[in-house]
């Protein structure tokens, strides 16, 4: 198979937070519009070493469609203080090249070949807001409330930017929506999949923390 010829997607930063009970009066306060309702299924996969997510690569099936995650550097991590940044594939082919090339195999006709484990699958009730553009400003912020089937809530903040440049902005601007919406905190807030494995997969967990993924 050949490498993808076309340009890598946008970095998407973000920033988690506790949702309180005010979050939605904030968020209508600074002008934001419920943009979208929507429920899905993820379903996350490595392999039995754990090599994936050990290197904070995130293979998941997202109802119908394959993603993968990953930090916009080689060998570097995503989570940078509270905030993160990733960049996403969601082509097929491209999520081949990379899977093969992290745990050193030929790349097979499909993912399913790869024999993954699925380490986690749970179902996201999501509502998107939008905040409104700010005076001479072209970035969308936008703000999900996500409510998984476990039993855990969580708030993010995110941007796309285009280069790397722009992350260290992005960085100041989702700390500076968090403050406004009055859940701003320094350390980072667990999302859905860390809770999740907290929960039910101790072990896996333990490894991440240890490797400092998560
Ligand atoms: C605070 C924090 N978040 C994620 C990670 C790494 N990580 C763990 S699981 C994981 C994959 C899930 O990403 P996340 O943004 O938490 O899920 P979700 O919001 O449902 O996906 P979206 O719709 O935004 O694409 C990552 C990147 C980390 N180390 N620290
Ligand atoms: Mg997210």
């Amino acid at each position: 198979m050949s490498p993808s010829s076309h340009l890598p997607g946008p970095i998407e930063v973000e920033r988690k937070f506790v949702p309180g009970p005010e979050v939605e009066k904030s968020l209508c306060a600074l002008g934001a519009e419920l943009v979208e309702e929507i429920t899905f299924r993820d379903s996350y996969y490595d392999s039995p070493d754990l090599r994936l997510t050990l290197n904070d690569i995130w293979l998941r099936r997202r109802e119908d469609n394959w993603e993968l995650k990953h930090p916009p550097q080689r060998g570097a991590r995503g989570l940078n203080g509270a905030s993160t940044q990733y960049m996403e594939l969601t082509s097929s082919d491209d999520i081949i090249c990379r899977v093969s090339e992290e745990l050193g195999v030929p790349c097979p006709r499909n993912i399913e070949s790869f024999g993954l484990n699925e380490f986690a699958s749970f179902v996201t009730r999501r509502r998107r807001f939008q905040l409104p553009l700010g005076e001479n400003s072209k970035t969308k912020v936008v703000v999900d409330l996500d409510e998984a089937d476990f039993g855990f809530a969580v708030g993010e903040v995110e941007v796309l930017v285009k280069t790397q440049e722009e992350v260290e902005d992005a960085f100041k601007k989702l700390e500076e929506i968090c403050r406004l919406l009055g859940v701003f905190r320094e350390t980072p807030v667990q999302g859905k999949v860390s809770t999740y494995l907290k929960m039910n997969r101790a072990e896996h967990y333990r490894q991440l923390l240890e490797a400092h993924v998560i």
